[in-house]
């Protein structure tokens, strides 16, 4: 059977994690995140002050789309999410499927220092939640098709004494059900992971599978103001979009405009 995008993925990120294991122990790391101590900001209060609350990604690429913005400025782009309206921005940190970087995050970081931020990245151990803290995230993707049950309430626990926000991202019933009940916010994701195929009326089917009180995000193949207006009539929060955004020649006009249109 072919091997599934995120299975590939996730052997990646384990070996990617062993390397830089090899350079700078979990130790040393921790030690260093919490010598630059900085007050982390809370994405779940932006996201239930802002009426429409979009959570902007910065994405240059993607397995399903390819290139989108290889040569994308990430200062530039975190400076005009901040200006126009971002409730929090998203950093894809993985290089070899979205062409990210750890380094992004922190250019994004000092780019925009009043935006909160959300490192997003295929998250297997503890070691990516203490590099998160260090390079200025305030707040970590828990994707839970590829965590134990086990795992995932322990890095949530992790990312908490660290004083970083959760997103918990699920596909399924069976993954919402073990959604650590603490999690800071619960993603639904639109784009299946073994095929990277979109459809949003998946956010519809599931979010009665989701706690009441829990903050929801609508993630991923979100295209139009109409489609934010559709998710938030359901009960959605926030909305994570990135390709809509970072596929058009400037991603901070095109969030703006998309607020304009959902507010009129
Ligand atoms: O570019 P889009 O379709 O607007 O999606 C953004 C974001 O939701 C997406 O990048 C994402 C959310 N969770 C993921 C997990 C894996 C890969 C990608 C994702």
């Amino acid at each position: 059977m072919k091997e599934d995008i995120i299975q590939k993925i996730a052997a990646t990120k384990r070996r990617e994690v062993a390397a830089l294991k090899q350079v700078f122990g979990i130790t040393d790391l921790i030690c260093s995140s919490e010598a630059g101590n900085r007050e982390i900001l809370s994405l779940r209060d932006s996201i239930l002050s802002h009426p429409v609350a979009i959570i902007a990604e910065h994405k240059r690429r993607s397995p399903s789309r390819g290139e989108i913005a290889p040569m994308s400025d990430v200062g530039k782009v975190a400076t005009a999410y901040a200006a126009n309206g971002a409730a929090a921005m998203s950093v894809l940190t993985d290089t070899p499927f979205f062409g990210g970087s750890l380094v992004d995050l922190s250019m994004a970081r000092v780019a925009a220092p009043s935006l909160p931020i959300l490192r997003k990245e295929f998250i297997v151990d503890e070691y990516q939640i203490h590099y998160a803290k260090l390079l200025g995230a305030d707040a970590v993707l828990l994707i839970a098709s590829m965590l134990s049950e086990e795992d995932l309430k322990d890095f949530n626990d992790i990312a908490h004494f660290i004083g970083l926000q959760t997103l918990v991202e699920v596909h399924s019933a069976e993954e919402a059900a073990i959604v650590p009940k603490d999690a800071d916010m619960v993603g639904i994701n639109n784009r299946n992971l073994s095929t990277f195929a979109t459809d949003i009326s998946h956010s519809a089917r599931l979010i009665d599978s989701l706690p009441a009180d829990a903050v929801k995000i609508a993630e991923s193949g979100i295209h139009t103001p109409d489609d934010i207006l559709q998710l938030k009539g359901l009960g959605f929060d926030g909305f994570l979009i990135g390709e809509a955004f970072m596929s058009t020649t400037s991603p901070g006009d095109t969030l703006k405009e998309f607020i304009s249109v959902c507010e009129s």
